[in-house]
């Protein structure tokens, strides 16, 4: 079982039970009506249940355990050891603080012990804490935890370089900002060589002059 916060500890949970889809999409009417719309309008008859099927998109990360993502590996590599990167997966998160989305790409990598994953697993990863509500710095810190317990490899990196619509579309307006965040366990923190290889790799991002 994973660890750390978001993940269930097998503790009797005391969370309240999951809204119904009716109160879920009243809920959105009523943001309508705030909004300053008529809710009953035709244009908007269908939006409730509209809004409510994109949440189950926007946060299908919740339904999704990630050790049963990680757990089918390969073992016959002929000792392949060297750093397997999968980069500038799509990244489509939603910020915690005001539900709009953050859009980027997210760089993974790790130095095999014995075993490899399907490397389309890496980038499933990503979606599982990325389909959540999110700050970046945690999911970041998340997919890294996941693939370092579960393959227990010999290091692994992620990197996430995003744009917060929070900043773009509201708050401070302002546009082209990237967070760049990173999170290095293993080799990938002890050796700068592994750390270099890898960032040469992605491209260096929060060093680009683009
Ligand atoms: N560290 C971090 N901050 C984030 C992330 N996403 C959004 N934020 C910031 O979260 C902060 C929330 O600040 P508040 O002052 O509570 O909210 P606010 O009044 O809406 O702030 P403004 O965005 O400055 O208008 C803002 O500064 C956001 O830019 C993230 O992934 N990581
Ligand atoms: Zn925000």
């Amino acid at each position: 079982m994973l660890r750390g916060p978001g993940h269930s500890t097998g503790a009797i949970q005391t969370e309240p039970p999951r809204p119904t889809r009716a109160e879920a999409e009243e809920a959105v009417r009523t943001l309508i009506r705030w909004a300053g719309d008529d809710p009953s309008r035709e244009g908007l008859a269908g939006t409730p249940d509209r809004v409510v099927r994109s949440y189950e998109e926007f946060f299908a990360g919740y339904t999704i355990d990630p050790e049963e993502i990680l757990k089918r590996t390969f073992e016959e590599t002929d000792g392949y050891d060297e750093m397997v990167v999968l980069r500038d997966i799509r990244l489509e998160s939603y910020c915690e603080h005001h539900m709009v989305p953050i859009i980027g790409k997210a760089h993974v990598a790790y130095l095999p012990r014995h075993r490899v994953v399907g490397i389309s697993k890496l980038a499933r990863l990503v979606d599982a804490y990325a389909k959540r509500l999110q700050i970046q710095e945690k999911m970041t810190a998340q997919i890294a935890n996941a693939i370092d317990q579960v393959l227990q490899p010999q290091g692994v990196a992620v990197v996430i370089e995003a744009q917060h619509q929070c900043m773009t579309t509201r708050g401070v307006h302002k546009t082209g900002v990237t967070m760049v965040t990173s999170r290095m366990l293993g080799a990938f923190r002890t050796d700068p060589s592994t750390r270099r290889e890898f960032l040469t790799m992605i491209g260096n991002p929060g060093s680009r002059a683009e």
